[in-house]
């Protein structure tokens, strides 16, 4: 059985708690905060980039660099953060006065974030705040200067903060599906990050049966540099402390639970309505020993309101030791102080009347990754290196003959149509994509392949295949139909499409895309066909429609299907009178003149003019 302390511990007013938002990152967690509603505690935005914070919900707005930067952004330059938030400094110091705790927000690996979070979480602690960090880290496709630059202050923020949370973007891409965009992948990283302030204010500020305090939470985070684990879940009615529990493990932090075993302090918050009963509470301890080690000191807490109804929520949190990091804080940097500011069991504060807190219920995390997503998620680990090789530069690639085959190029060009990060293809692939891209650039460029055109199908019309029962006589390999264009009659093949055939005119480019009108077969018939002319064999026709079919498709043509003109003549559909041959000029309409060529008549096809 684990066992919890009950010790009573110390809880603040939402009116003493302040959410900072710094940077851009740190403005669009606010607005999540905003969005996702959290009575009581104020919001306050920081940021170089004027327009970003003229558009930021927060109630409280402070310009950084106002002189230095002049309302543009850091440009990523962490120097240029640093400085920008010691001009404002008397502001913030004035803004943060009496909080007792501040929960800084903030993207690390641009400018802004990484270079103003450290002096501004030790301008807090030494207006006496009890800071707590929530840091994103940058997703791995951002490069490796932004990874650099965001540890370098993880490292700072590690030292100087009462306790430091961090996101890591990558993994919280893995919330959304490799097909949504990086808009989604930011928002789910947002949703998750939100969800967690919330739950570690709701754990700090409400009264409760056994109440969770500013130690209980530095102590579950209290390793310095550490990734956290966290996981809420909410479930309603019957059997709601299994349904919560199940929800909580399948947070996307916890890894289904199984990081928790490696973890050396947990605090877990019950949250429920009035008819919350000590047996959910017992049930579900016991449930987490499956998950927690023994060894852990856990830290327990519960609290009744009225407003969930009869919901319960449970919120898990903890942190690993993260071994990566292993940089150093920069010297300019100072440690505030080795121990935490607030001496929480010397700051209670008797609880306030208990305000109406909007119950906290965010949807179960809903864990969006299946493994081969996962698995396109993190491939691009390696790629700042890619751009640094000169063997992969398309330049020094073998170039294709394009002018030759420009067709074969097509293909290739396919997968890496869309070349903006900000597509709706998967973000991970968007430096191979891009690398892609620029191959097939130089490839196609000297001679773009044309399109197949309709034009380019007319020397497969049917009449050619009605060459010839001469041809297998005679023993000759079957010569390809379009070197014998003279011999085809343009306009016939059109007249003779039955009726049925003007429905698949878009599928079938050998269907003719020209005739619209209605076909009159007594006046479209080839009058110029001896009725005793014999058909080739299907056997022989097959030969000819194959050969033609694998020419077309070493072209790319669409796959052609033959069409059964010969059929057509040769059976007259059921109930209608065969037609007669006889009478009529022959191979040409009437009123034309003969196409005459050293005394033949070339609209006469050969065979019967053989026979003559
Ligand atoms: N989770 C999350 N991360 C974000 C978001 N926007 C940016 N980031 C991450 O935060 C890092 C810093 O980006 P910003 O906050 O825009 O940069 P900044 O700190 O304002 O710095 P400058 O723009 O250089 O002045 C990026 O590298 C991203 O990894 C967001 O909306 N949500």
């Amino acid at each position: 059985m684990i066992s919890y302390s009950r010790e009573p511990q110390t809880t603040i007013p939402t009116s003493s708690v302040k959410i900072v938002g710094l940077g851009g990152a740190g403005a669009n967690m606010l607005e999540r905060v905003a969005l996702d509603g959290l009575e009581g505690a104020e919001l306050l935005a920081l940021n170089t980039d004027i327009r970003t914070l003229s558009a930021c919900v927060a109630g409280e707005k402070i310009q950084l660099g106002r002189n230095l930067t002049k309302g543009l952004g850091s440009g990523g330059d962490p120097d240029l953060g640093h400085q920008a938030i010691l001009e404002a400094e008397d502001e913030i110091r004035a803004s943060l006065k009496g909080r007792r705790i501040v929960f800084l927000c903030t993207g690390l690996g641009g400018g802004t974030g990484s270079g103003a979070a450290p002096i501004l979480t030790r301008i807090a602690r030494e207006e006496g705040a009890f800071v707590v960090v929530f840091a994103t880290m940058p997703f791995a496709f951002e490069g490796r200067r932004r990874r650099e630059q965001a540890e370098t202050a993880l490292n700072e923020l590690a030292v100087l903060s009462n306790a430091l949370v961090t996101f890591d973007n990558n993994r919280m891409g893995e919330l959304v599906l490799a097909k949504q965009g990086i808009h989604e992948a930011f928002s789910a990283a947002d949703r998750m990050i939100s969800e967690s302030i919330k739950a570690v204010i709701r754990l700090v500020v409400r009264p409760g049966l056994i109440n969770v305090g500013l130690d209980d939470l530095m102590s579950a985070l209290r390793t310095t540099r550490s990734r956290c684990l966290f996981g809420s879940g909410i479930a309603q009615g019957k059997d709601r402390a299994s349904r919560a529990l199940r929800n909580v493990l399948a947070s996307p932090l916890l890894d289904q639970g199984s990081l928790l075993k490696e973890a050396r302090t947990v605090l877990i918050h019950l949250c429920g309505g009035e008819d919350l009963t000590l047996y959910e509470i017992e049930l579900l301890m016991q449930r987490l020993q499956k998950f927690v080690p023994e060894r852990a000191h856990v830290l327990f807490g519960a609290a009744v309101d009225p407003t969930m109804g009869d919901s319960l929520s449970i919120t898990l949190i903890s942190a690993l030791p993260e071994d990566s990091l292993v940089a150093g804080p920069r010297d300019s940097l100072t440690r505030a102080s080795e121990e935490p500011v607030l001496e929480p069991s010397d700051s209670y504060v008797a609880p306030t009347p208990q305000k109406k807190i909007t119950p906290v219920l965010a949807e179960p995390v809903v864990v969006a990754v299946q493994p081969p997503v996962r698995e396109v998620v993190k491939e691009p680990v390696s790629e700042p290196e890619f751009r640094e090789e000169p063997a992969l530069k398309p330049v020094e690639r073998p170039v294709e003959k394009p002018v030759e085959k420009p067709r074969q190029a097509a293909p290739v060009s396919k997968p890496v149509a869309p070349a903006s990060l900000f597509d709706d293809r998967p973000f991970a692939e968007s430096i191979p994509v891009v690398q892609r891209k620029a191959e097939v650039v130089e490839t196609v460029k000297p001679k773009p392949a044309p399109e197949p055109e309709p034009v380019a199908v007319e020397p497969v019309r049917p009449e050619p295949v009605l060459a010839e029962p001469e041809v297998e006589e005679e023993g000759p390999a079957p010569t390809p139909v379009a070197e014998e264009p003279a011999l085809v009659p343009p306009p016939l093949p059109a007249k003779r499409v039955p009726d049925d055939f003007e429905d698949d005119e878009h599928d079938n480019p050998f269907t003719f895309a020209h005739h619209h009108e209605p076909l009159d077969l007594e006046e479209v018939e080839p009058d110029w066909l001896d009725d005793e002319a014999t058909f080739p064999e299907p056997a022989a026709a097959k030969v000819d429609e194959s050969e033609l079919e694998s020419e077309f498709e070493e072209e790319e043509f669409p796959k052609l299907t033959p069409p059964e003109p010969l059929k057509l003549r040769a059976k007259a559909p059921a109930g209608q009178g065969e037609l007669s041959f006889e009478g009529g000029p022959r191979g040409r309409f009437e009123g034309e003149s003969p196409n005459v060529f050293d005394g033949e008549d070339l609209d006469i096809p050969p065979f019967l003019r053989k026979k003559r």
